[in-house]
């Protein structure tokens, strides 16, 4: 375990830092190049651990893939040059490598076995083995298939219809990439709106699919095509200096090349709403929409936040709880249950963390309730072994009036391995 000391309270931030590149998309720019004919150059990828996990998986399975500094590429011989792997497939941390192989494997006519590290061991996979089990595939696994190990022996799928039980893009996706695999149509229904990713993905590569509203369909059977993708900066990174700008004093922070997708944008909405003094600039299409945001010091009020804001913003919901202790007035986080399956249950760390350095809030079942203004104390907290608890606690440290001590602080490298030289590259004292 690592453990850092973090700075004493700043009197500002200053600066821009380039916002590395968007995990969810740098995953699938790998899985879609690794099923598509022909050759895929990726720049700006994301070499965080989960992504370079997406990377040793595909690798398992036969993908010629090239990493250097500048860029991916991945040589890609479609869905039937994928090999049968003599090894274990191993996922890391990563949710949304285990849950989108998964689509993939389900259409494969050989036997695969995934794995992933203790936290991937307690997050629910039966949201995806059971619909991929309804789509043909042979899938066993831990407690039924809830639980890594998970066995995988695919092919022969037919299309179906399939309404989600959960808002979630990961199951989306596993089921839309089994469905390009699948005898006739497959359409998902989603309870409200989650990341296109892979729907602009599946366009990108010159696929097909059909977006209405809430369904998604796609025509089993089509062929990809290699294609080169820039991938815009990851809006949940870029997050933790939104929040950073907004309530360190006297600060002025510019965002380079955030992406902007609409699907991904609610804390722009949260941060409109709570009175934040923020504006886009410079935007432009890169693949997906992208833009350069700027931020000040912040006087801040708060806000319910619940319903369908919830997809769009899940991953920042914890350093949104450390942006709520500084707002005047109550914050109430609701329809949130899915905080509880991630790489730890975020209702509980986010809240037994920030009580360590003073906050006033507290747990409900569905979010939690935060109460602001308070001044911060300091202390010794932890991130175990959660990126996004880590970042939130790091950015927490610069408001707090005594010294801060981060432990687990390696597991920032998963989304965010250049975090720490961002965030000195803003400080002046
Ligand atoms: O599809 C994706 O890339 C992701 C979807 C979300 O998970 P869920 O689909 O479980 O909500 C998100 O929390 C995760 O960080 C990335
Ligand atoms: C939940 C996350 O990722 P994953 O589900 O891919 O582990 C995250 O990055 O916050």
């Amino acid at each position: 375990m690592k453990t850092t000391l973090l700075s004493i309270k700043k009197d500002k931030l200053q600066g821009q830092i380039t916002i590395p590149g968007d995990k969810s998309i740098s995953h699938r720019s790998i899985m879609f190049g690794a099923i598509a004919q022909g050759k895929t150059t990726v720049t700006n990828f994301l070499t965080g651990d989960d992504c370079l996990s997406t990377i040793a998986c595909f690798r398992k399975l036969g993908v010629k893939i090239e990493l250097d500094e500048e860029k991916v590429v991945v040589y890609g011989q479609g869905l039937d040059g994928l090999v049968e792997p003599r090894d274990i497939l191993d996922v890391g941390n990563s949710g949304t490598t285990i849950r989108l192989m998964l689509g993939i494997l389900a259409g494969r006519p050989f036997f695969s076995t995934l794995i992933g590290d203790e936290s991937i061991g307690k997050r629910p996979m039966t949201r995806v083995t059971k619909p991929l089990r309804s789509l043909g595939a042979d899938i066993d696994g831990r407690n039924g298939g809830e639980y890594t190990p998970i066995s995988v022996r695919g092919g022969n799928l037919e299309g179906m219809e399939y309404e989600l039980p959960v808002a979630s893009a990961q199951v989306k996706s596993s089921i839309l990439l089994a469905g390009l695999q699948a005898n006739g149509k497959t359409k998902v229904i989603e309870p409200s709106k989650t990341r296109d990713h892979t729907e602009r993905m599946i366009k990108h590569f010159g696929g097909e699919v059909e977006v209405d509203g809430l369904s998604i369909t796609v025509q089993g059977g089509q062929a990809l095509k290699g294609a080169d993708i820039h991938v815009p900066g990851d809006i949940s990174s870029a997050a933790f200096f939104l929040v950073a700008g907004a309530i360190v004093p006297n600060s002025e922070i510019t965002l380079k090349n955030v992406g902007l997708n609409p699907t991904r944008t609610g804390i722009l909405d949260v941060l409109e709403e709570m009175g934040a003094d923020f504006e886009i600039v410079n935007e432009r299409d890169s693949f997906e929409p992208v833009g350069d945001i700027v931020i000040r010091t912040s006087s801040l009020k708060g806000i319910t936040i619940g319903g369908d804001t919830i997809p769009r913003l899940i991953d920042e919901i914890p350093v949104i709880a450390l942006l709520a202790t500084q707002a005047e007035g109550s914050t109430v986080i609701k329809d949130a249950e899915e905080l509880k399956v991630k790489e730890t249950n975020r209702i509980d760390t986010v809240v037994n963390e920030l009580k360590k350095l003073g906050a006033n809030i507290e747990a409900t079942e569905d979010g939690m309730i935060i109460h602001g203004k308070t001044s911060l104390t300091g202390g010794t907290v932890n991130s175990h072994g959660d990126h996004r608890i880590g970042m939130m606690l790091a950015i927490a440290a610069l408001i707090c009036n005594e010294e801060t001590t981060l432990e687990n602080q390696e597991a920032i490298s998963v989304s965010y391995p250049n975090f720490f030289s961002h965030l000195k590259s803003l400080l002046h004292n």
